[in-house]
């Protein structure tokens, strides 16, 4: 007898592979999701199109927004910076989802990039850069000339707030940290799962949904190892279970 998985949509981005425009997906992301029983699938840029979009989701269980350099244009929330790293297509493609996750109870699991996508879907807005504020203070952001397992390591707390989303795992939990950007207005309808001991927000989750959780750090990383991580793919994974079983 066939054991149906349930189907997660993980979002790609816009880079040059080889010299070509592509739309390209870290192997990290399917890793984690095939692991915990998820049967990943890759939603290029043109997903986005209302002529895919209804077709394709039919068959989604769950969608995974993963991490990228590219960062969410500030047009989406008021600001008027340059952004010199846009990925309008990714954009396109996010939002859409989460409106679609927003809409039908589909579980959706946003990490970094995709938290803060999540958070200007729902009103918030950013900071260009947390260095540019007063007051956070721990290493943020990665050192990207270290060699990607140093990048990667966890480098500081996150305190889980009690009464959470994420409570039933624990108060507090070493994480990695890869980013520029972070939450600056918290969007409406969300709720703080965890902040960091600067005040920094790194989990945000939709009120009265069944999963729809969003983190700043990277927990597809050691998606086997850490426990953070095996907590989130476990919960993200069967909900989206229980969606195909319906
Ligand atoms: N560009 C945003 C988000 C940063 C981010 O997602 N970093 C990880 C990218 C690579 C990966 O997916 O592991 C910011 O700078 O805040």
């Amino acid at each position: 007898m066939h054991t149906f998985r349930p189907v997660i949509a993980i979002v790609s981005c816009y880079k040059m592979v080889d010299g070509q425009p592509s739309q390209s997906v870290y192997q990290k992301y399917i890793d984690a999701v095939n692991f915990y029983g998820g049967n990943p699938i890759l939603l290029p840029n043109t997903a986005a199109d209302s002529a895919n979009f209804d077709a394709l989701l039919k068959v989604v269980d769950g969608i995974l927004l993963t991490g990228s350099y590219s960062n969410v244009a500030p047009t989406r929330y008021g600001a008027t910076h340059l952004e010199e790293k846009q990925d309008l297509g990714r954009d396109d493609l996010s939002f859409k989802l989460l409106a679609h996750a927003d809409k039908t109870g589909t579980p959706l699991l946003a990490v970094c990039r995709g938290l803060q996508e999540m958070n200007v879907h729902f009103e918030g807005t950013l900071h260009p850069d947390w260095r540019e504020v007063e007051g956070f203070y721990e290493p943020h952001l990665e050192d990207s000339t270290a060699p990607l397992e140093v990048q990667y390591q966890p480098v500081h707390d996150v305190l889980i707030q009690p009464e959470g989303r994420l409570a039933e795992f624990g108060k507090e939990w070493h994480v990695n940290s890869l980013h520029k950007q972070a939450i600056n207005k918290v969007g409406e309808r969300l709720s703080v799962e965890a902040v960091a001991r600067d005040g920094l927000v790194e989990a945000i989750s939709l009120v009265q949904h069944p999963f729809m959780i969003g983190v700043q750090w990277h927990p597809e990383l050691n998606y086997a190892q850490d426990n953070l991580s095996k907590f989130l793919f476990t919960e993200f994974i069967q909900h989206a279970s229980k969606k195909l079983s319906k």
